[in-house]
């Protein structure tokens, strides 16, 4: 049993841009956010980065999905086991490696029961599964943490929580509510593809990572043709909440193909701004602001684009005393703690679950 009252969690998230693992120790009861503690950050090397590359779209079973769940335990075995000192339980979210909540389901390489025992705390892992199983799309998950974000600012009138990862999701919360599950409280969705389609243009054309400071973007041109016939897609259309898998959009891929690498970079950066901003359409009232979470808002082209879409203001995260390039790792740390006192996780507004339900297996260690 977990001891009650307040307790020190440590939250991992391995996300979609597939550069690496964030963890970060946060104190919680489950509800509050009461204090954030430790980081930590621990990239994939390129043969990691390869393995996992080569398993995406791959189901349990599927060739070099061990290989890659091998890469995942071992990476966040060193990261975590750095930070767990004083921390009660932790919270593992693992690499989603395929994602079709409608279909074959949803698929996190990693085992957290390998975890427990290299660190010697219960470790909450598999969130999404559950959800999936009952209607929802197993994403996104962050939401019920933006929901405590909101009240540890101290926000009085609605806000949104944006993440530009390798998707985007985006969270309207009204801190008016009393509770993430209660009703009129949160509003859910992933945007569309973010960082991921620019990161792969980049590597595979220039063998960079990322498109560094948005410096590429900054010298092309959007090809407008593109987006507007992107931003027609039916994703677009749908009534949230609904999730992405990570390569949810090969058309945008494809239109980008013949244009110059200035180009592309350009119209993929205005692709994952104008996808948000579609996504803001369906905000049952405006959002006061939107703080910006994820590695997108390291790029001013990104921020830019999307400043010019919203007549509200664009910041990231740092503007309210809070850490966008940890905010998702918090994220576990505090639905861990839900998860192990029997709190609900995600509701009908955040992923389409058909009832309020807390996600997630607890493995204990043996000792
Ligand atoms: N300085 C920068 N300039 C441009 N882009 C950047 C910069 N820093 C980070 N990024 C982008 O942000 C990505 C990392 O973002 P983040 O860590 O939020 O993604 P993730 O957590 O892997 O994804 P998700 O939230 O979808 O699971 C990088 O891969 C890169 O594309
Ligand atoms: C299935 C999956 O792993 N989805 C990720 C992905 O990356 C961003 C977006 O798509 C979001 O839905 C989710 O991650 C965050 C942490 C979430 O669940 O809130």
């Amino acid at each position: 049993m977990l001891k009650p009252g307040s307790v020190w969690a440590l939250g991992a998230m391995s996300g979609t841009s597939l550069d690496g693992v964030d963890a970060a120790l946060l104190k919680t009861d489950g509800h509050a956010i009461l204090d954030f503690g430790g980081t930590g950050y621990r990239a994939y090397d390129e043969t990691e980065r390869a393995v996992l590359h080569a398993a995406r779209g791959r189901w349990p079973g599927g060739e070099g999905v061990d290989e890659a769940a091998e890469v995942v335990e071992t990476a966040h075995a060193a990261l975590m086991s750095s930070l767990s000192d004083g921390a009660d339980l932790a919270g593992f979210h693992g690499q989603t490696l395929a994602h079709d909540p409608g279909g074959r389901g949803t698929h996190q390489a990693g085992s957290g029961t390998i975890l427990a025992e290299v660190l010697g705390i219960p470790v909450v892992w598999d969130f999404r599964s559950a959800d999936v199983r009952l209607g929802g799309q197993g994403a996104p998950l962050a939401p019920f943490f933006h929901f405590a974000c909101a009240k540890w600012i101290g926000a009085k009138e609605p806000l949104a929580f944006l993440n530009m990862g390798g998707v985007g999701n985006l969270t309207w919360v009204d801190p008016g509510q009393p509770a993430p599950d209660a009703a009129g409280a949160c509003l859910a969705f992933d945007t569309g593809p973010a960082n991921a389609p620019i990161n792969d243009l980049v590597r595979e054309r220039l063998g960079q990572g990322c498109d560094e400071g948005g410096a590429l973007a900054a010298e092309g041109e959007v090809a407008e043709k593109v987006i507007k016939k992107f931003l027609k897609h039916p994703y677009f259309f749908r009534i949230p909440p609904k999730s992405l898998d990570r390569d949810g959009f090969p058309d945008l891929t494809k239109a980008v193909r013949k244009l110059s690498d200035a180009d592309a970079a350009a119209t993929l950066t205005a692709a994952a701004a104008g996808a948000v901003a579609r996504g803001a359409e369906h905000f049952p009232a405006p959002a006061a602001r939107v703080l910006v979470t994820g590695g997108g808002r390291r790029n001013p082209v990104m921020m830019a684009m999307l400043s010019e879409l919203f007549d509200c203001p664009i910041e990231p995260v740092e503007a309210v005393g809070l850490d966008g390039d940890m905010l998702e790792a918090q994220a576990f740390a505090y639905l861990a703690v839900r998860v192990a006192r029997g709190l609900p996780t995600t509701c009908p507004t955040t992923t389409g679950v058909s009832a309020a339900i807390g996600g997630g297996q607890i493995s204990w260690p043996r000792r």
